[in-house]
């Protein structure tokens, strides 16, 4: 029986050993992780910090007995640490200190990423915290019930930096927001958006300090974190948050497969890495961005399951290619809800594209109807191919449906011109015979 063995069986390693096990009963699946959970959403963790939730439990959709019941044999808190390509052998140690080998067919390394360590002076104190990991949350949570903890400080203002800025103002605390950049979401969104965003999270008390750079952080006598030093100011800091992005865990990966300039690990459109038998998945890998028309590196969940189900299709030797994203990506903070796919008119002008943009805001529903906000759409295209590049969303409506229909369009290579007359129904309740969408589109000259 030809045996598949998964690394990591977070969201993607839990897609790979999913779709291995639904659909080639004739495969045998063999998984390690060195967590003892499995599929925590990550995304989750600011709603339950928040207390919009009430309890973890519906943050997880898989578990080791789950797997086993459909025929894994799951090694739970067993860190790999090195893998023999030549001879296909994987070597871990469980938490008791055994080494466990194993061999294998073909491997499929889903071993995700890891957030980035600032190397500062005081990174190393009590209270200062990195939110990856539901242990992460747990831990969080758990202190925030010393009343002493009164002002967070959260380093980086990207996804999960402005998410969690909501969350600890909800339990109450004083937050301040530091980042590097001159905004919060820098990475998704061009500055109009920015600017709504920032301005929401700034009337809900949320003390924004952009374009300072970290530089230290200090303690007291037991080693608890008080102040967070930038190059511009200095903030009370009762408890800090680093949050600064992702980088791929390649470890294992290193001196065999060939990697991409951030050290994510190259694949195929089949998720294949350099070596034929080896495919690597979601935030270990890298990925082909429609957008660009390239390979990248985007860190979501959502690609992590789209590949793992394409690398579980292949390494079971039904050919499954991958047809690339676009980073399709959204946030809802106090209410305010913005989407994004592709590219923001900024980044595709730093590219080299000939880009141009069209924006509209209006309001979703007629005016007769009650309950109805704005919302703004921007569509990002290339003045000469006239392909549409990008296209960011946001009202306090519920619009995060509308941006698939972008996606596709860059995925689709669909100009902005075809885009100006496609069908969209119209029925008050939901939107306007005059849509947004074509409204904005018709503007493209
Ligand atoms: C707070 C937060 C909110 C997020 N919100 C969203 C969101 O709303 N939408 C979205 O699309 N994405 C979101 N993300 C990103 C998303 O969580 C990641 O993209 C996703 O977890 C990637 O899945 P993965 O399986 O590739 O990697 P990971 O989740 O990093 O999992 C890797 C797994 O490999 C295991 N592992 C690693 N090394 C080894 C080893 N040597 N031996 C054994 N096991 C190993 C780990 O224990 C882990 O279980 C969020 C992330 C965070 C932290
Ligand atoms: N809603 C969603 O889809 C969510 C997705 N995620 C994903 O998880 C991954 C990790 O998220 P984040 O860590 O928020 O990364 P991010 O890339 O979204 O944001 C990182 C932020 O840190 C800032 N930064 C970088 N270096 C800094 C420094 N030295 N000092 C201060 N600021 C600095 C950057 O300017 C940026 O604003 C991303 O890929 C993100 O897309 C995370 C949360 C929610």
């Amino acid at each position: 029986m030809e045996k598949i063995l998964v690394i990591g069986a977070n969201h993607g390693g839990t897609a790979a050993i999913n779709t291995i096990l639904t659909n080639y009963p004739n495969k045998k699946v063999v998984v390690f992780d060195k967590n003892s959970n499995i599929s925590f959403l990550g995304c989750g963790m600011a709603l339950w910090i928040g207390k919009q939730i009430d309890s973890a439990e519906g943050l997880f959709y898989s578990s080791k007995e789950k797997l086993e019941n459909n025929g894994a044999k799951v090694y739970m808190e067993t860190e790999v640490f090195h893998i023999d390509y030549i001879n296909k052998l994987v070597y871990g140690r469980d938490k008791n200190g055994n080494e466990i080998i194993e061999d294998y067919d073909k491997l499929i390394l889903s071993t995700g990423s890891l957030p980035i360590e600032l190397n500062i002076p005081g990174k190393e104190l009590e209270n200062v915290q990195f939110v990856k990991l539901y242990q992460h949350a747990e831990d969080v949570i758990k202190k925030l019930e010393n009343k002493k903890i009164k002002n967070v400080v959260v380093v980086g203002a990207g996804y999960i930096g402005v998410e969690l800025a909501e969350a600890f103002k909800r339990c109450e605390k004083n937050v301040t927001l530091v980042d590097l950049a001159s905004s919060s979401l820098t990475g998704y969104y061009d500055e109009n958006f920015r600017d709504l965003m920032n301005e929401n999270l700034k009337n809900h008390g949320i003390n924004l300090r952009f374009s300072e750079k970290l530089l230290k952080l200090e303690g007291n006598e037991n080693n608890q974190v008080t102040k967070v030093i930038t190059d511009k100011n200095e903030y009370d800091a009762d408890m800090v948050i680093l949050a600064v992005g992702f980088i791929p865990n390649s470890k294992l990966a290193q001196d065999h497969l060939k990697l991409f300039k951030n050290n994510a690990i190259l694949v195929n459109s089949y998720q294949q890495t350099s070596d034929k038998d080896v495919y690597a998945i979601g935030d270990c890998g890298t990925i082909y961005d429609n957008a660009i028309e390239e390979v990248n590196y985007i860190a979501l969940a959502t690609n992590a399951v789209r590949t793992g189900i394409v690398a579980a299709h292949n390494a079971c030797g039904i050919e499954l290619e991958g047809i690339g994203v676009q980073g399709s990506n959204g946030i809802s903070i106090f209410g305010l809800n913005m989407v994004s796919t592709g590219l923001t008119y900024e980044r595709a002008l730093k590219l080299g594209f000939n880009a141009e943009y069209v924006e509209h805001t209006d309001l979703q529903k007629p005016g007769f109807i009650k309950n109805n906000n704005d919302v703004t759409l921007r569509i990002v295209y290339d003045k000469i191919s006239r392909r549409i590049l990008g296209a960011q969303i946001a009202s306090k409506e519920d619009i995060s449906m509308g941006i698939h229909v972008f996606s596709l369009a860059i995925q689709e290579k669909v100009t902005i011109d075809k885009f100006k007359l496609l069908d969209i129904f119209f029925l008050p309740h939901f939107n306007q015979p005059y849509n947004y969408f074509t409204m904005a589109a018709l503007g493209a000259k």
